[in-house]
């Protein structure tokens, strides 16, 4: 199964991927969490694990990239735009790969550079990345960046299911309502996960498609530790049963 994991700035995406990620591998499964987010540098330490190279590197970088996303541009629909074939993990460098056979990890690519140019070609490459990818049994966790943005790059069209991350906020809870109307339009499952919850959780839930909610996670005082001192983030009693949902609906 593929799961995109997205939300407000800020909500606890990548803590929330981590979090599933861990409960899911303690249980045997083969998980590879796949970073999207070309501006936040924290997932690999939330996983304890070292900062993986770059996917796109293996495909000429940005700027190798960025060439084949103008010309496919310039072609004006004529050109089909085909930056990889189907694949299954075995098939990505290992090079390019982080981890051992719990959880694994890939990174799309990060913005390393003042003025190195917009994010365009990492949103072309995630999203086939995917949609190619053969999940063959894994649970592929999706960390995206902040907001709506890689709903116009199309990177949800190859996942099996959205997992909303809401935190007690009102653009949050704004936003669950638009990303269910994208995941509707596209006809993909959505679901949310209440994060940083304290006994507000049933007012959030209140405010919210509660049909949606699939579980709370708490403001957790070591998980808060973990991701202030850039380390592996513990395993939290709660996930138990949100990944129960996520596995079995
Ligand atoms: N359940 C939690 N318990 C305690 N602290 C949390 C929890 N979830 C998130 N946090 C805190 O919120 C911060 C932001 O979380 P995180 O980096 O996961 O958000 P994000 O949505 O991925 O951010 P961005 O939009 O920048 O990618 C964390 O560094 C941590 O301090």
């Amino acid at each position: 199964m593929k799961f995109v994991i997205c939300g407000k700035g800020g909500s606890g995406k990548s803590t929330v991927s981590a979090l599933i990620a861990r409960e899911m591998a303690s249980r045997g499964e083969k998980v590879l969490v796949v970073d999207t987010d070309e501006s936040n540098f924290g997932l690999y330490k939330q996983l304890g694990l070292p900062q993986p190279r770059d996917f796109m590197d293996s495909l000429g970088g940005k700027k190798g990239l960025g060439e084949r996303l103008m010309k496919f541009m310039r072609s004006e629909g004529k050109e089909k735009l085909s930056i990889l074939q189907e694949f299954s993990i075995d098939d990505i460098p290992q090079e390019l790969i982080v981890g051992e056979d719990g959880i694994k990890l890939v990174a799309i690519g990060k913005i390393h550079d003042y003025g190195e140019g917009c994010a365009c070609p990492m949103g072309a490459l995630a999203r086939e990345f995917i949609e190619k990818l053969k999940a063959d049994g894994m649970q592929v966790i999706v960390d995206t960046d902040a907001g709506i943005e890689h709903f116009g790059r199309g990177v949800e069209a190859g996942s099996d299911r959205i997992v909303v991350v809401i935190d007690p906020s009102f653009e949050s809870v704004q936003l669950s309502e638009k990303i269910s109307e994208m995941g509707a339009k596209i006809n993909k499952p959505v679901c949310f996960i209440l994060n940083r919850m304290n006994e507000d959780a049933a007012e959030l839930s209140s405010l919210v498609d509660g049909k949606k909610v699939i579980g709370s996670v708490p403001f957790d005082r070591d998980v808060f530790q973990a991701c202030l001192k850039g380390s592996q983030v513990p395993q939290l009693a709660e996930m138990k049963e949100i990944v129960d949902r996520l596995l079995a609906e």
